[in-house]
This record gives structure tokens, C-alpha cells and sequence, in this order.
């Protein structure tokens, strides 16, 4: 291990992020209802121009309203590069309740944009007295967002996830596609008359995953927009969390039990990561690093992985 330790990330399950317009209050109750770790109430682009100032008072309201029971409760703000980002803050930190908990900032470009958002928070914070620290989330989206994807990692104590947005990503890379997540008809590799997919999110996500883990953040995968398609989100979903992520956005109802299902680590992975652990400590006691378990070699390592997956259930079963 460098000299610099890696910081672990929060301890809370954030295995899926649904969300629903701010323009929907009619939603809200079910989002409440579902089994989603965190709510994401939208005031960005799920919300019209038109709509923005009644989205606003819509999740106000609904932040003390609606029993939210132990979910994170997260408000996506509009992106900096437009007139309504501060009066989203201001309004939210001054008028809703205790009850939030994080918002999350779109379409970050560099440090800079964090910054920015944190200051305001801090301020309105101290002035309108409240007691809790709201923390904050941010989503890749853009060229600038994976190129300073490091320094945005680093840049507040407040941070405590990071998804990667494959729409607006998709867009600001200039990709030529209209699917959000997902194969890409196009891009593949052929070979002897057969065509192999392969995955265009793959290096973003792994980008994200270093980025975080290196500073203490949740690493997420955001969304999947074909929602009747469950093997689909299946598939980049488990992609996502072999790679390291903790959770996937669900943009219906349908995926919140999918994203909950890929993302709880299975009884038999905990088994045997258990089951590793006990190897090695067995080893440990007999002055050995190593071991073999089902005919494989385990070492100190190999503890350090299986941790993770225990970890990570302990987080989920809430023994954490
Ligand atoms: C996608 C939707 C517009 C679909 O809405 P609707 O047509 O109402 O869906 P259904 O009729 O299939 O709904 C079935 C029942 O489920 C309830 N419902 C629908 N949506 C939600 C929800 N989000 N949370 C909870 N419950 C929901 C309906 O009311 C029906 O209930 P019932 O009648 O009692 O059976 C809609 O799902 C939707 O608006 N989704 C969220 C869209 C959104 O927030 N988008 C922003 C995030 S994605 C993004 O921004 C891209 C990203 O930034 C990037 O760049 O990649
Ligand atoms: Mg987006």
C-alpha cells in the first residue's frame, strides 16, 4: 500500500438511485415506497423550463411531507452553466426540511464546479441554522467531467458518490448513438464472419471506479434507458459491479429490483468470501501467507477481496 492510505468510501447502501421527475408530485409516494436506497427528485432535464419553479415548491413541500423512511434522500439540482442552479439550492436549504440529505450536481465539468456548489450550501447552511451537513453527488456526463474525473473526486469532503450519466456522455463525446447505456449496434469487432460487442462505457466506468476508490467515493452506474429490456440492464449491471461499482440508477420501477438483485452480493459469493477469510486465518495462526482453498491459491489479498464482498453485505444488511 502507497504511504497514501485509501479512504473507505461512506458505509450505506447505494445499490439503486431511483428517480422521478420534480414536475410529478404524484410519484413521489411510490418512489417513497419502493425498495430503492436512494431517491433522486430531478429538477434538471426530467423538468421543463416552464416547470422549474413548481418542480422546486413540489420538493420542498414533499421533502417534509413524504416519509421518506431510511432512504437517502437526494435532489438533482440544474447544471451551473444555467440561471436556475443557485435559486435550486438557496430554496431547497432554506424552505425544505431536515429530512434531505445530498444533492447532486449534473454535468460536472472540474473542481471548480464542486466548489462552487459547496460554498453556496455552506453558506445557506449556516445562515438558515440547519443542523445536518448535506452531502453532495455528481455526475460524469461530459468530455471535461471523465478528463478531470480525479480532481472531481478530490474536491469536497462533502462528496460521497459519482455516477456516470451515459446520455448527456454519450452527447458530449460526440458518440454516434441514441441509446443510453447498453450495446451499441456499431460498435464491434469482426472476426471471420461472426461480429463481437463490445462495451463503449467500459473505460469511463473504470475511469470512475479508480477515481473514486482512490478518494472515498461511491462509485454508481447511472442509467439504462430502455427499461423494458431486463436483460440488458442486467448484463451492463453486472458489468458495473464486477468493475467496482456499488449501485445502478433505475429511470422506472421496473429496475429498482434489478439494481437491488445485482448489486446485494449473492449468499453463496458471502460464503465463500467467509469461507476464504477462515482459510487465511487458519493459514495466518500456522506462520503461513498463503493457503489453497478449493484448489486454488488464497493469499493476503485474496483476503482484502473477500472483505470487500463481506463488507459490502454487512453495508447492505445494515450490521454496519
Ligand atoms: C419513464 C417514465 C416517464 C414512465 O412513466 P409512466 O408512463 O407513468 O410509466 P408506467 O405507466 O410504466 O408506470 C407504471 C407505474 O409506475 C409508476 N411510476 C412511473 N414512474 C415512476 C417512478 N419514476 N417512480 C415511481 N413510480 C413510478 C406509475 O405511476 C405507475 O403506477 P401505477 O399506476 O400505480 O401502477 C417515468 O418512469 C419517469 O419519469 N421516470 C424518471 C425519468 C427521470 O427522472 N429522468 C431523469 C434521470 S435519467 C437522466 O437524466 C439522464 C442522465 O442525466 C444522463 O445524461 O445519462
Ligand atoms: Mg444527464
Amino acid at each position: 500500500m502507497s504511504f497514501r492510505l485509501q479512504p473507505p468510501a461512506p458505509a450505506r447502501p447505494n445499490r439503486c438511485q431511483l428517480f422521478g421527475p420534480g414536475s410529478r408530485p404524484e410519484l413521489f409516494a411510490k418512489m417513497a415506497a419502493s425498495a430503492a436506497d436512494v431517491i433522486n427528485l430531478d429538477l434538471e432535464d426530467s423538468v421543463a423550463p416552464a416547470d422549474k419553479a413548481q418542480a422546486r415548491a413540489n420538493i420542498t413541500r414533499a421533502v417534509s411531507e413524504v416519509d421518506w423512511g431510511n432512504k437517502t434522500l437526494s435532489v438533482r439540482i440544474n447544471g451551473l452553466d444555467t440561471p436556475f442552479w443557485y435559486r435550486d439550492v438557496v430554496d431547497l436549504l432554506e424552505q425544505a426540511g431536515e429530512r434531505l440529505d445530498q444533492i447532486m450536481i449534473p454535468k460536472v465539468g472540474c473542481a471548480a464546479d464542486v466548489y462552487a456548489v459547496d460554498a453556496l450550501v455552506t453558506a445557506c447552511e449556516a445562515a438558515a441554522g440547519r443542523k445536518k451537513r448535506i452531502s453532495l453527488e455528481v455526475i460524469i456526463e461530459t468530455a471535461a467531467g471523465i478528463a478531470h474525473v480525479e480532481e472531481i473526486a478530490a474536491s469536497s469532503p462533502r462528496l460521497q458518490a459519482m455516477s456516470l450519466g451515459a446520455a448527456d456522455f454519450a452527447a458530449s463525446m460526440g458518440m454516434q448513438t441514441t441509446g443510453i447505456g447498453g450495446t451499441q449496434e456499431n460498435y464491434y469487432m469482426h472476426r471471420e464472419g461472426a461480429k463481437y460487442w463490445s462495451d463503449p462505457w467500459h473505460w469511463a466506468q473504470a475511469a470512475i471506479v479508480a477515481a473514486c476508490r482512490t478518494h472515498g467515493v461511491l462509485p454508481v452506474d447511472g442509467p439504462f434507458g430502455d427499461f423494458s429490456d431486463e436483460e440488458g440492464f442486467r448484463a451492463q449491471a453486472r458489468r458495473s459491479a464486477t468493475l467496482g461499482m456499488v449501485g445502478k440508477w433505475a429511470i422506472h420501477p421496473k429496475q429498482v429490483a434489478l439494481a437491488n438483485e445485482v448489486f446485494t452480493p449473492s449468499e453463496a459469493a458471502v460464503t465463500e468470501a467467509r469461507e476464504i477469510l477462515a482459510a487465511m486465518e487458519a493459514a495466518k495462526a500456522a506462520g503461513q501467507g498463503a493457503a489453497v482453498y478449493k484448489g486454488r491459491l488464497v493469499d493476503i489479498a485474496s483476503m482484502r477481496q473477500a472483505e470487500v464482498i463481506v463488507r459490502q453485505a454487512d453495508i447492505i444488511s445494515g450490521n454496519r
